[in-house]
């Protein structure tokens, strides 16, 4: 059987919370955690990223402009995170889907421009309630996924971190069953295999929405589910750690 080496992720994404004094609380207590199994990722709003001093975690950005530069008001640059020590940026999370009207077009763009800048994509694929219940889901997930496939194409995928992410169950406390949240990581992976098995065997798949302490271990053991993108339980330090510490060794 083919084993893979997936290494764990587990993501936080602030979104538009926390402050210099939850850095603080997030470093003293991850410096002296020992969490060799899993990479740990932040993901601050963009003026709190220069506030990080430890190296407890990588650190990300939770969206970047599809433009490289230039006369773009309140944008922020692929080439700035880089340059602010960033290694990760979440892209097409479902608020900036349904926020900013970006497309599966233009999450696309910003892909290619994130992994021109040497940004690792975490690319969040999801449905709402009602594609779910009309019997879509397969469907809408693989148009998310075909979209950036023929952007940055299938080998591209050696270098992004797909995240899924049901719609009704981000910051709902409704999270998807493990069994729920398998299914969809699998198909994810088959829907890769149909281009490239080896790359669909190696791509890192985080479920999220709604992950806690209580309900990680449970999510995290399901044989395609690599880790998790946590938003609300991010913003508590140890939470966040325990959810950490119940990563796949
Ligand atoms: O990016 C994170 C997700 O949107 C999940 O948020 P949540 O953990 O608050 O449900």
């Amino acid at each position: 059987m083919h084993m893979s080496n997936r290494r764990p992720i587990v993501a936080g994404n602030w979104k538009m919370n926390g402050n210099l004094a939850l850095i603080k609380q997030m470093e003293a207590l991850f410096s002296n955690a020992e969490l060799s199994h899993v990479d740990v990722v932040v993901c601050p709003p963009f003026p709190y990223l220069g506030g990080f001093n430890g190296s407890a975690f990588a650190l990300g950005g939770q969206t970047i402009s599809h433009f490289e530069s230039g006369a773009h008001t309140g944008e922020t640059a692929a080439s700035m995170l880089q340059e602010m020590n960033c290694q990760y940026v979440i892209l097409g999370h479902s608020e900036r889907r349904a926020d900013n009207n970006e497309s599966n077009e233009l999450v696309a763009e910003k892909v290619d421009v994130a992994l021109k800048h040497g940004l690792i994509p975490l690319f969040c694929v999801g449905e709402p309630e009602d594609i779910r219940e009309s019997g879509q889901l397969f469907d809408y997930i693989a148009a998310q996924l075909d979209a950036v496939i023929s952007k940055v194409g299938i080998a591209a995928f050696n270098d992004i971190v797909i995240a899924y992410e049901p719609v009704w169950a981000i910051g709902t406390g409704k999270t998807a069953s493990p069994a729920q949240a398998q299914e969809v990581h699998a198909f994810i992976r088959q829907h890769l295999a149909k281009q490239e098995s080896d790359i669909a065997k190696q791509c890192v798949i985080l479920y999220g929405g709604s992950v806690k302490g209580s309900n990680a271990v449970e999510l995290f053991s399901q044989p395609d589910v690599d880790g998790g993108l946590i938003g609300g339980a991010s913003l508590n330090p140890e939470d966040f750690l325990s959810i950490c510490l119940a990563a796949k060794r």
